[in-house]
């Protein structure tokens, strides 16, 4: 059962906290990433390297990933990774323009979520997954405000594989931005007033990239 293990042990992070500023910090778990305007924490060793690598194959070839496509001035084109929507019930998930229908829940996922869910100690109804194939797949900036979750949401982000950069930048102060590496096995909480304030991306990269799956655990409002 080494899949299943927390490793909750102070990591360390490396972030840069405006633009030209740059900070290394030695961050304890529970430490808030975002200097105002919202909560986000990580735990880079929540699941064991070896055990994440296995779930990482597990999820590649268990999920049914589907090629997404986005309307730009008039022209139908692919989402830059692969996507996969589950949830309890059937109710529908509109997320960057596309209608999500929802699977139910694989064992293995629930097994994740429930990890998740101790975690935050916040239940989870619904998994957005991404498959980012190599450096050139991307998501672009966001946030997670989408009228089915709720005001404050809790989001838990678990990702296998290879290690992505992800990015934050506050949507009226523009020098701040925070930036953290999400490796094999971490889990990112962001909460609070975080998608109100914060956008979001995993940028894409030039570097040699391995790929890489995340799954978001959201709470939908039904
Ligand atoms: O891949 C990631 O780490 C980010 C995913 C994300 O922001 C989302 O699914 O909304
Ligand atoms: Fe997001």
């Amino acid at each position: 059962m080494s899949n299943y293990l927390f490793e909750l042990q102070a990591p360390v992070i490396k972030m840069d906290i405006f633009a030209d500023n740059q900070l290394n910090i030695f961050n304890p778990a529970r430490q808030n990433l975002l200097p105002f305007d919202g909560e986000v924490f990580l735990y880079p060793n929540f699941y064991q390297e070896d055990g994440a690598y296995d779930l990482f194959d597990s999820l590649k070839h268990s999920i049914l990933w589907k090629q997404d496509k986005m309307k730009i001035y008039g022209k139908s084109v692919n989402f830059p990774r692969l996507t996969s929507w589950y949830a309890e019930g059937d109710k529908t998930y509109t997320y960057s323009g596309v209608v999500n229908t929802p699977l139910p829940f694989t064992p293995l996922l629930l097994k994740i979520k429930q990890a998740a869910e101790a975690q935050c100690g916040k239940q989870f109804n619904s998994a957005l997954l991404n498959y980012y194939r190599d450096g050139s797949d991307s998501m672009g900036w966001h946030s997670d405000d989408e009228k089915e979750l709720s005001g404050n949401p809790v989001i838990a982000s678990a990702s296998f594989g290879a290690t992505r950069v992800f990015q934050f930048k506050h949507k009226q102060q523009k020098k701040a931005k925070v930036s953290v590496a999400l490796g094999n096995g971490s889990l990112l909480i962001m909460q609070g007033q975080t998608q109100h304030h914060w956008l979001h991306q995993v940028p894409k990269t030039a570097q040699e990239q391995g790929p890489r799956i995340n799954i978001t655990f959201r709470d939908i409002k039904y």
